[in-house]
């Protein structure tokens, strides 16, 4: 079953049509990308699914339900997260701490005095299993400002992922990053969505291409193409679109 469905989309400014249309559906385990030219919409588009623009027409549908009116921190709590910002994260606290205040919270326990939160096992264990899969076990006592900017992302994703979310949202996830990183958060943003649906807007194709199940191709508001990396590769409605941009 798709975990979001995205129905007849348009988002106009002030007369500027953006998004004119645009029809996709995303699957409880996909991983689906959303490329495109600058200027293509696709930052107005992930705007839209996550809730801070509302479209001029069409509908977001998450988890079988009409999400289109809802706020974005209504929408979080359904289950879509947004991620890979670092703006999420306590700089002072330690990387396992900044973990297991999303576990606790998503457990729904509440900081108690008689009762010091490193003593619960199950959220200690379940904290260390996290830290493990972003890649940051040996970081586990560092805080968080002492980390490396790559790995400052890497520990966001961690606290996405202690919310058990069904949606991970991310936008240009490896904006800013040397190569080295890049490579670092391919892979770790493939260990980290291996249960969970993702969609991701990203103007680098590279990074598309080893990420993506699925790919869409945004080109002045509506969908120029949809379907596997292989099949966008070889699209020549995709390679002119590309090429036009780059010879300009
Ligand atoms: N709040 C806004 N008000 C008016 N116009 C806007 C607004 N947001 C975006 N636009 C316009 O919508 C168009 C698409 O912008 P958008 O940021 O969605 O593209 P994009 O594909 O994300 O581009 P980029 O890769 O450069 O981030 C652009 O022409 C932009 O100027």
């Amino acid at each position: 079953m798709a975990i979001l469905q995205v129905q007849g989309i348009q988002k106009d400014f002030s007369g500027l049509k953006v998004l004119t249309g645009v029809d996709f559906e995303v699957g409880a385990r996909e991983r689906f990308a959303v490329i495109g030219p600058n200027g293509a919409g696709k930052t107005t588009l992930f705007n839209i699914i996550s809730g801070k623009f509302r479209p001029s027409a069409g509908r977001v549908v998450f988890d079988g339900r009409d999400i289109s009116s809802l706020p974005p921190y209504t929408r979080a709590r359904l289950g879509m997260a947004r991620s890979f910002q670092i703006t999420n994260i306590f700089q002072r606290l330690s990387a396992l701490d900044n973990i297991l205040a999303g576990v606790r919270s998503r457990a729904g326990l509440r900081h108690h005095l008689l009762r010091r939160p490193h003593h619960d096992r199950d959220l200690m264990e379940r904290s260390e299993e996290i830290l493990a899969r972003v890649g940051l076990a040996e970081q586990r006592h560092t805080p968080a400002q002492e980390l490396a900017y790559g790995q400052q992302r890497a520990l966001e994703m961690g606290v996405t992922l202690s919310l058990e979310p069904k949606l991970v949202l991310l936008d240009e996830p490896t904006a800013g990053m040397s190569r080295q990183e890049t490579e670092d958060a391919i892979a770790m943003i493939q260990r980290v969505t291996r249960d969970t649906a993702c969609v991701i807007i990203e103007h680098d194709m590279n990074v598309v291409f080893s990420l993506a199940d699925r790919i869409s191709v945004l080109h002045y508001g509506v969908m120029l193409a949809c379907g596997k990396p292989e099949e966008i590769r070889a699209d020549q409605r995709v390679k002119d679109a590309y090429l036009g941009e780059e010879e300009a």
